[in-house]
C-alpha cells in the first residue's frame, strides 16, 4: 500500500503499527526513529522496524507515509524537524489522542507538497515503550481520521486502507468534535481514575494494603488506567484543556447532586440515576455499537 512508511517515536502505538503492518504485508519498508539512544538500541535488538535511523530526517527521507507517534506536546517540534526533509507527495499523519492542538502545532511546519491527514486509533493499553506493542492492538477497534481543510481525498482513502489492513474500523471526524467526544469517552475517565487511585493512596495509612489486596473489578480497572504513561497524559490534558474542563465541570455538578442524595438518604434519586445509566450501557449493546460483540460489523450494524 505504501513503499516506505516512517514511524517517528517508537513506543506502544508505533511498535504495534509496525507489527500490524508486517502481519498484513502493508508496506515495502518501515523505517523508525526515536529520540533516545536507549529506545533505538532496544528497537534494533527486537527487530522493530526494517531500519532504525539515528535522525528523524534520515527516517523520513523517501517515505511516502510518515506517522508521528510521539506525545502530543512534542508533535510540533518533531514536525519542524522533519518538514524540510519530507518527500514531495508524501502523506503525513499522527496518532495523537488530541486533534485540534496537534493540527495547529504541526500544519505550519509542513510544506505545501505533502498531504496532512491526522488520525487517532482508539486502542491502547497502560503500557508504553518499544517492547509493549503487538500486532493485534487495532483489531476490531476504531481509528478516527480527522482530515484538515483541503486534505486530499486519495491520500485519506489510502490511509484508511492502511488502518483497515491493520484490523481497524475507520471513521472520519471533525477535529473539535473529536476532542469533545474524546474528553467524554477517554480523557475525563482517565482523570477520574487517576484521582480515585490518588485518594486510595492518601488513605494508605488507614487501609494498609487492603485496598490493593481486596480490590474488586472497579478499582482494579482504575489502577490499570492510572498506571498509564505520565508524559502522554500530562500532554493530553494540557492540549485538550477546554473540552476536558467543560466535561469535568458537568461531572462535578452531577457528583455533587449524587453526594447530596446520599447525605439526604434520597434513594429515589440514586435509583433513577442508576436506572438511566444502565440503559445507556444496554443501548450500546442493543444498537450493535459494541465492537467486542462477535457479530459487530456484520448485518449493517456499523
Ligand atoms: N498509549 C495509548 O494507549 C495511546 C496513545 N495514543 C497517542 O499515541 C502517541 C504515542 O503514544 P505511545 O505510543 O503510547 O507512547 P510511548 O510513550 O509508548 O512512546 C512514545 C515514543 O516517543 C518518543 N519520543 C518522545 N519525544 C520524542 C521526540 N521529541 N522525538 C522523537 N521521539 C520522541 C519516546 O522516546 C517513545 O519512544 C501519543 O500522542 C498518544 O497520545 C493514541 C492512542 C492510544
Ligand atoms: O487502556 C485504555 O483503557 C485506554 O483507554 C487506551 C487509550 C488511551 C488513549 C487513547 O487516546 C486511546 C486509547
Amino acid at each position: 500500500m505504501y513503499n516506505r512508511v516512517a514511524l517517528i517515536g517508537l513506543g506502544l502505538i508505533a511498535s504495534s503499527m509496525f507489527w500490524a503492518i508486517k502481519r498484513g504485508g502493508l508496506a515495502g519498508e518501515v523505517t523508525g526513529y526515536a529520540r533516545s539512544q536507549a529506545t533505538r538500541d532496544t528497537a534494533r535488538r527486537i527487530g522493530l522496524c526494517d531500519t532504525v535511523c539515528d535522525s528523524a530526517a534520515e527516517a523520513v527521507a523517501g517515505a511516502d507515509l510518515v506517522i508521528l507517534c510521539v506525545p502530543v506536546g512534542v508533535m510540533g517540534d518533531v514536525a519542524a524537524e522533519i518538514g524540510p526533509h519530507l518527500a514531495s507527495g508524501a502523506t503525513v499523519s499522527d496518532v495523537g489522542s488530541v486533534k485540534r492542538a496537534v493540527i495547529d502545532a504541526v500544519a505550519p511546519h509542513l510544506p505545501d507538497t505533502v498531504h496532512f491527514v491526522p488520525g487517532h486509533p482508539l486502542a491502547g493499553t497502560e503500557h508504553s515503550g518499544p517492547e509493549s506493542g503487538f500486532a493485534e492492538l487495532f483489531d476490531n477497534r476504531w481509528t478516527l481520521l480527522v482530515p484538515v481543510e483541503g486534505s486530499d481525498a486519495d491520500a485519506v482513502a489510502r490511509l484508511r486502507g492502511l488502518w483497515e489492513g491493520m484490523g481497524a474500523y475507520v471513521d472520519e471526524m471533525e477535529p473539535d468534535h473529536h476532542d469533545l467526544v474524546l474528553a467524554v469517552t477517554s480523557h475525563a475517565p482517565h482523570l477520574i481514575a487517576y484521582t480515585m487511585v490518588g485518594v486510595a493512596d492518601d488513605l494508605r495509612r488507614v487501609t494498609d494494603s487492603e485496598v490493593i489486596k481486596y480490590s474488586a473489578a472497579g478499582f482494579r480497572d482504575f489502577t490499570r488506567i492510572a498506571a498509564s504513561d505520565p508524559t502522554m497524559w500530562r500532554d493530553v490534558f494540557l492540549n485538550n484543556k477546554d473540552a476536558t474542563l467543560e466535561i469535568l465541570g458537568r461531572f462535578t455538578e452531577e457528583l455533587f447532586a449524587l453526594q447530596r442524595a446520599i447525605r439526604r438518604g434520597d434513594g429515589d434519586h440514586l435509583h433513577a440515576y442508576f436506572t438511566r445509566t444502565r440503559a445507556i450501557r444496554r443501548g450500546i449493546i442493543e444498537a450493535g455499537q459494541d465492537t467486542d460483540a462477535p457479530d459487530f460489523g456484520r448485518g449493517g450494524k456499523r
